[in-house]
């Protein structure tokens, strides 16, 4: 049998909710063959508020990584995660280009949800002109499309699209604002904008703060479903719902995190 593949290059989450164990969770809920290349391991520290810590794999070790997938198997689709230099930022736009992917997914992140602070403030230039051309889908969620765009701080579904016409304007072919628990709206708002139309996709809304590794989980599950031949709209709409779903089961590991439920769609859904 042949199984559709998708390569992650992205950051390893100790706690297990974001980054490279949220993809690979997430393509195996999709019956997608997953593979990676990891860029950045965070752990976080117990005795100290949960603090993250940074910790950058070598260049040399990232590099032979993506040889492992660009020159030996290939992949149906790919994404970005934590990128946490210009080096390696500049080395995964490189093997993107090599590759000559249809598909791929950028996530540019630059902060963790319950740090809330920007990990590296000089990497947002770089996401920015490197990387973002390059995307045939970008996730940021506000913070990030105010730092892609230009515009700072967003708070309307109206600063939404204008940032998202700005990302488009720097080679992003769709671009997908997050608005998520952080804007302030009835609905779970995310804003997609292709060149031509806005879509508006409206979630159900949850008050919880157990959403560690929302993005990554809905990023990766719109590059499974590229992977497996599902056209953008098709992918980011049932992405949505599997993200929705994981927010609605999510859950407490500790009293500083509670992760997505990345098994809840195969668990709970009727
Ligand atoms: N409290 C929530 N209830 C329902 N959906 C949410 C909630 N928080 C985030 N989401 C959704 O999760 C997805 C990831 O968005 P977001 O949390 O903004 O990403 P990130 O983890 O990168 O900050 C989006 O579809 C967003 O609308
Ligand atoms: C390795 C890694 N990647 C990405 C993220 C971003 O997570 P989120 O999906 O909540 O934006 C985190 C947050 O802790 C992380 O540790
Ligand atoms: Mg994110």
């Amino acid at each position: 049998m042949t199984m559709p593949k998708a390569l992650t290059i992205a950051g390893s989450d100790s706690s297990g909710g974001a980054g490279i164990q949220a993809d690979l969770k997430t393509f195996q809920e999709h019956g997608v063959y997953g593979m990676t290349a990891l860029t950045v391991i965070v752990a976080m520290d117990p005795e100290n508020d949960w603090h993250h810590q940074v910790f950058p794999v070598e260049i040399e070790t990232i590099r032979a990584q993506l040889a492992t997938i660009a020159d030996g198997i290939g992949a149906d689709a790919l994404k970005t995660g934590m990128l946490p230099t210009v080096e390696i930022i500049e080395l995964a736009a490189h093997t993107i280009k090599k590759m000559n992917n249809q598909h791929v997914v950028i996530d540019p992140v630059m902060v963790c949800k319950g740090a809330d602070e920007v990990l590296y403030p000089e990497l947002a230039d770089a996401l920015r002109d490197i990387l973002t051309p390059l995307a045939t889908v970008i996730t940021p969620n506000l913070f990030e499309a105010g730092q892609l765009s230009g515009l700072g701080a967003i708070t309307t579904v109206d600063q939404m699209k204008e940032a998202a016409a700005k990302i488009h304007d720097i080679g992003a072919k769709n671009v997908l604002i997050t608005g998520g628990g952080k804007l302030q709206h009835p609905y779970a708002v995310d804003v997609l904008y292709d060149g031509r139309h806005f879509d508006v996709l409206q979630g159900e809304r949850f008050e919880t703060s157990y959403t560690h590794g929302a993005g990554c989980t809905y990023s990766a599950a719109i590059t499974a479903q590229l992977a497996k031949g599902l056209d953008v709209k098709q992918s980011i709409f049932s992405a949505k719902e599997f993200i929705t779903e994981a927010i609605r089961h999510s859950f407490q590991l500790n009293k500083h995190v509670g992760p997505t439920n990345h098994g809840a769609q195969r668990l709970f859904s009727k």
